[in-house]
Order: structure tokens, then sequence, then C-alpha cells
């Protein structure tokens, strides 16, 4: 390893493991032993708590951390209101901004990349469901951003959790918690409340971002899967205590709140946790290490069989968000249309490109960058050279995806677009569905009526016969071997 390298490898460190108790101390001793809040914690730090959930919520969906900081969050001036118009998260609160509910299926072109604005100000709401304000629902997001934040400023949300998909750069993410590092094929979920301050090591980014306003991802049950496969527990990391000792700049504490930005100023670094413990913490999983399970017979699975994490309604196996990726895989499934079904579906599904092709969208129109909404009920499915292709190959395994992911937002909840998704950003396809399925050809033929029996004419066609069926089958339509 270069030595620079191993500099990089020195600023990020990660403790490992998915709803894990960690605890971390950048000082040995800085956390207290064996109480949470001593009337004298250890060096003169401070105790904050910082919920995740309420008090009282059950045990097994209680998040809470506990830090061990210079000074406490509360010491700040007043958060004064701080718009920008190129701040776009708040389109319910304006009522030139309206959000479209559409029936349509809708694609867009690859989002441009701005070079003019830091993380901040480089988040657009194009799409979501529900309301921060009740704690229901999540927004679908679009950030490009080329500038680092200001040196003296933080970053948090009070509405949600941030799932950020990188497609393009290297986002560096310092967090109360320690540093984190997410690059395009790797994922990071900021949990409500948690400060960063985003920095641009390479210049230019640009990806996807899910804002969950209710609950919090965990990972999909596995069921008789068994207990491995997909995303594996020990592969999410989290980032260890890394603080900085300065209690007299001026900081610049951001804030989205309700879909809109305030400011308030404080007189020390946020980052000043020399110590936490808990369960509520940022972290972040490499894609690649997702172990992909799929049809090693026949038909096409549901797609859920792909989730990397969930956000669970109330109703069971129904999710507010579920982050489905569509990674390099093997297809060996028999006698079978392998890209996914015609399909209409009750929830809605936001699909985006990390790189690469789409397996399902191969005429050109689905591209790394750009984004699709299949909204509840909206009938989808390959596209007409997809479907050609797919109809007529040799079923051969072969794998798909090589050098590629696609990803989609899931949500039981009907998704509506904003004035900036629909219009202002220009990246709508106007003509998706005509090019796409339109040119979708009837190959239906009726089967030549067999003559019965009694010489009237079958007219449902008859059975097709034993020699079509598959293989697989161990007795046929006709056979009467060990039938009673
Ligand atoms: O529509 C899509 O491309 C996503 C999708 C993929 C799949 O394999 C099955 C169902 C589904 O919605
Ligand atoms: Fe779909």
């Amino acid at each position: 390893m270069p030595s620079s390298q191993f500099a990089q490898a020195e600023k990020y460190r990660y403790t490992n493991g998915f709803n894990s108790y960690h605890e971390s101390e950048a000082i040995e001793g800085a956390l207290p032993i064996g109480e949470n809040s001593p009337q004298k914690p250890p060096y003169g730090l401070y105790a904050e708590k910082l919920s995740g959930t309420a008090f009282t919520a059950p045990r097994h969906k209680n998040q809470q951390t506990w830090l061990y900081r210079i000074l406490p969050s509360c010491g700040h001036s007043n958060f004064e209101p701080r718009e920008s118009s190129t701040y776009n998260t708040n389109p319910e609160n304006k009522p030139y901004e309206k959000i479209h509910h559409i029936p349509n299926q809708l694609r867009w072109d690859p989002f441009d990349l701005d070079e003019t604005v830091d993380w901040v100000h480089s988040l657009h709401l194009v799409a979501g469901a529900g309301d921060p304000t009740m704690k229901s629902g999540l927004g679908m997001y679009i950030y490009a951003a080329g500038k680092d934040m200001e040196a003296n400023e933080v970053f948090y949300s009070s509405d949600g959790d941030f799932l950020i998909v990188p497609q393009h750069g290297v986002l560096d993410i310092r967090t109360e918690m320690g540093r984190i590092l997410v690059r395009p094929n790797e994922i990071c979920v900021i949990p409500r409340g948690i400060k960063y301050r985003v920095t641009l090591p390479e210049g230019p980014v640009r990806g996807y971002i899910l804002e969950l306003y209710q609950g919090h991802f965990e990972l999909p049950e596995l069921g008789p899967i068994g207990s491995n496969c997909l995303a594996n527990a020990r592969d999410f990391q989290a980032p260890v205590a890394d603080f900085d000792e300065d209690t007299d700049s001026e900081w610049h504490v951001l804030c989205k709140f309700a879909g809109h930005l305030f400011q308030a100023k404080q007189n020390h670094t946020p980052f000043d946790v020399v110590a936490w413990h808990g369960l509520y913490y940022p972290y972040k999983y490499d894609l690649g290490r997702f172990n992909t399970v799929g049809s090693v017979s026949y038909d096409h699975p549901d797609p859920s069989i792909y989730t990397v994490l969930t956000a669970q309604s109330d109703n069971p196996g129904t999710a507010i968000a579920d982050f489905v990726i569509f990674p390099p895989r093997w297809l060996v499934a028999e006698n079978t249309f392998r890209p996914p079904w015609y399909h209409r579906n009750t929830m809605s599904e936001f699909m985006g490109l990390i790189q690469g092709q789409y397996d399902a969208k191969t005429g050109g129109g689905f591209q790394p960058a750009g984004a699709s909404l299949h909204n509840v009920m909206a009938g989808h499915g390959p596209d007409a050279s997809t479907h050609e292709k797919a109809s007529n190959s040799d079923l051969q395994p072969h794998k798909v995806g090589e050098g590629s992911m696609a990803f989609m937002f899931e949500s039981c909840l009907m998704v509506g677009v904003t004035e900036w998704g629909l219009k202002k950003c220009k990246k709508v396809q106007e003509g998706y569905n005509a090019e796409s399925w339109e040119p979708l050809k009837p190959h239906f033929k009726r089967p030549t009526p067999k003559k019965a029996e009694n010489g009237v004419a079958d007219v449902k066609g008859g059975v097709s016969g034993d020699k079509a069926l598959p293989h697989r089958y161990t007795h046929c339509a006709s056979c009467t071997v060990g039938d009673s």
C-alpha cells in the first residue's frame, strides 16, 4: 500500500456491525465505566444523550447514544431562517411550489453536476410522500455539488435519516461520531440530528438521497434464506470517535427543519465528541459486499431478494422505504423470461443507476445519474428491445450487470413529484412511455382448433401437448401413474 493510502486508512477508521452496540473513545478512559452520567465525567467532559427513538420505544427498536464532549450542543445562538434560491427541499410550504401526483411513468436524463454549490445547497427534492412534521413518509433527492462546505459549517436534518447513494465523486463526511469516506458503490446513512460537514476530496459529486421521515432502516428478514446472505451485519461500518479541541472559533450550524433551512452560531466546534457509546450512529456499507441470491431453477423472483435495507411501516412486510439493488449476478433460470416481468405495483418504484447498464432497460434511455419513477399501479417492465432479446436468447447461464449497479427506492406510499423534479431540472424525458413500450408488438397466435372426437371444434384450442411441458415436471398433465 503506498504511504498516502496508509495515511487515508488512518484518517478513516471504523467499527463493524449493523445495529450493534458500539463504544468508541479517542482518549483512553473518556467513557465512564458502569454509568452514563457521573457527577463529573472523565477529563471534565459533558455527557449528552442523543435520542433516535422515544425513550420508551421497545428494546429491539430503541436507539440512543451517549456523547462525551467538550461542550454540550445547546450552547448556540437562536436559529434564524436561512433560505436560498438553491435550497429546494420545502415545496409543500411554498404556495408556488406544488407537488404533482401523476400516474404516468416518468424518466429523467442524467442530472447535471453543479460545481457552484456545496452539499447543503446541492440538495434538490425530486419526489416524496408524507410530511416531516408528522414524522411520516419519505423524500427523494438528487444532490450535485462542487464545493466543500465552509470550514466552520455543519449541517443536520431534523426531518429524517439520510440514506446517501453516491453516483459520482467522493464524499468526506466528518460527523460528530467520527469520519466516514463514501465512494460510488458505497452508501451511507446519517440518522436524524447528527451533525456533519461534507468536503469533496476528489472534486464534484452527484448522487441520490432517500430521507426517511419515520423510523429507521433495518436489515430485511431473511426467512428461509437463513442466518446469512444479502447484506451481512458485519459489513456495516460506523466511524470511531475523532475530536477537535476548539472552544473559541465561530461555527455556523445549519439545520433542515420541516424542509426549511435555519442557521445558528456557536463559539465552539461541534466536532468535540471525545467518546461515545450507543446504537444511534452514522454508518456506511459497500454494495460490493452484498451477497446476492436468486433463482437457480426457474422464474424471476420478486426483487425483494435484493433488499439491502428496509424501513417498515406498521403493516407487516410493507415498507415505507426499501433500498434495493441490482448488482452483477448470474442468471441461470431455465425456460424463463429472465428480465423483470411486466407488472403494476401497489408500491411506488423510484430507480437510479450508479454505473453501467440496467438489465431491464437496454434501450439506452436509463443512464447513470438518471432516474425513473413508476408510481403506484403504473404499468412497466422491460423496454421493447429488452423484451425482444430476452424472448429469443439462448438460455445459457450468463452474468448480467458486470460493472453495473442500479438501485430502487421502493415505497408503499404514492409519491408526488416536485416542481423542480418535473420542470425546473429540465431532465424529464418526454417520450419515455412511447419509446419503451409502445413499440411492443402482439405475438399472440390463436391455436388452430382441434377436432374433438364428436367432430365439434374445440374452441379453446385444447391442451398444448406434453412435449411443451418443461422437463422439470415429475408428472405430465395426462399421466396417471401414482394417481389413486
Ligand atoms: O421495475 C423494475 O425494473 C424493478 C424490478 C425488478 C425486478 O427484478 C422485479 C420487479 C421490479 O419492479
Ligand atoms: Fe418494477
